[in-house]
């Protein structure tokens, strides 16, 4: 479907909405950019994608020309008149929610299966990426994460052993999906430019281990990473069983955390049951 849309930047002066700091407003104006950003997930058309912090619409645009069937939701009431416009650009393609998407339940919300796509401010980006990672049930509901970060945090969450960006993050990312750097954009694509550059990462879910539970999972890196420096023998100490756990996978115990792989600490949180 063709639609002739304003700019986004008449938008923007239109309905006042000058970029909050508070609530981390960066936008982004490029449409061919935009578009290359809603082309990562792979054909949309038809599909349920759950866009979180749309503030006034550019990258909805983008999901919606590509034939998405859009939840977008927005924490800044300000944004929702620009937004209603693109309602009746692409009638029955996009519903709105204005809250909070930490306090929202996403998979109640969308009912079906929906693949997500959000350009957030980094520290929401991150809870919510712990959040959608973490889940007690596997594979999740979510098909695809398609998020923007700090490039910094993006290098961390795609990063293989022996890096120093390797560390908790990477582990979570990695040991269930697969997580790559799909582009980095620089930071003079936003409005206001942010001071560093971004990234946007892919996730999709994978087959999920047999025998490990997250939460042990989470222990073993967070002891073995709480301390990265030190040996193994040393920053799984005081977690219980953990030593005993190290020695029956045969990894010996003067190695450091990050020279271990992600199957490496799956074996170990295994053996710890
Ligand atoms: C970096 S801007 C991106 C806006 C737009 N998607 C773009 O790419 O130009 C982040 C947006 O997320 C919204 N936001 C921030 N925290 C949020 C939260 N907890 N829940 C929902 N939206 C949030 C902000 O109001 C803002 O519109």
């Amino acid at each position: 479907m063709s639609v002739t849309l304003p700019p986004l930047r008449e938008v923007i002066a239109r309905h006042g909405l000058n970029a909050s700091k508070a609530l981390g407003q960066n936008f982004l104006f490029d449409a061919q950019l935009l578009d290359r950003i809603a082309a990562i997930p792979g054909d949309l058309q038809g599909k349920a994608v759950l866009e979180i912090g749309p503030g006034p619409g550019g990258l909805t645009r983008a999901l919606l020309k590509a034939g998405a069937r859009v939840t977008a939701i927005e924490m800044d009431r300000r944004c929702l008149p620009a937004l209603a416009e693109l309602d009746l650009a692409y009638p029955g393609q996009l519903r709105v929610i204005e809250g909070d998407a930490m306090r929202i339940d996403h998979d109640a919300e969308m009912g079906e299966p929906y693949a997500v796509v959000a350009n957030l401010p980094y520290n929401v980006g991150t809870a919510l990426l712990v959040r959608w990672l973490g889940g007690a049930t596997w594979p999740p509901r979510w098909t695809s994460l398609t998020l923007m970060f700090q490039q910094e945090v993006a290098q961390r969450i795609v990063a293989g052993p022996g890096t120093g960006a390797y560390g908790r993050l990477a582990v979570l990312a990695q040991w269930r999906s697969a997580a790559r750097l799909a582009m980095k954009v620089h930071r003079s694509a936003f409005t206001p430019p942010p001071k560093v550059m971004s990234a946007i990462v892919h996730i999709e879910p994978g087959t999920m281990p047999d025998g490990v539970a997250p939460r042990t999972l989470e222990r073993v890196t967070e002891a073995a990473f709480g301390q990265r420096r030190k040996m193994l023998r040393q920053s799984l100490k005081g977690l219980p069983g953990a030593l005993d756990a190290l020695a029956a996978t045969g990894i010996d115990s003067q190695r450091r955390a990050e020279t271990l792989d992600v199957a490496d600490f799956v074996a170990v949180a295994r053996a710890l049951g």
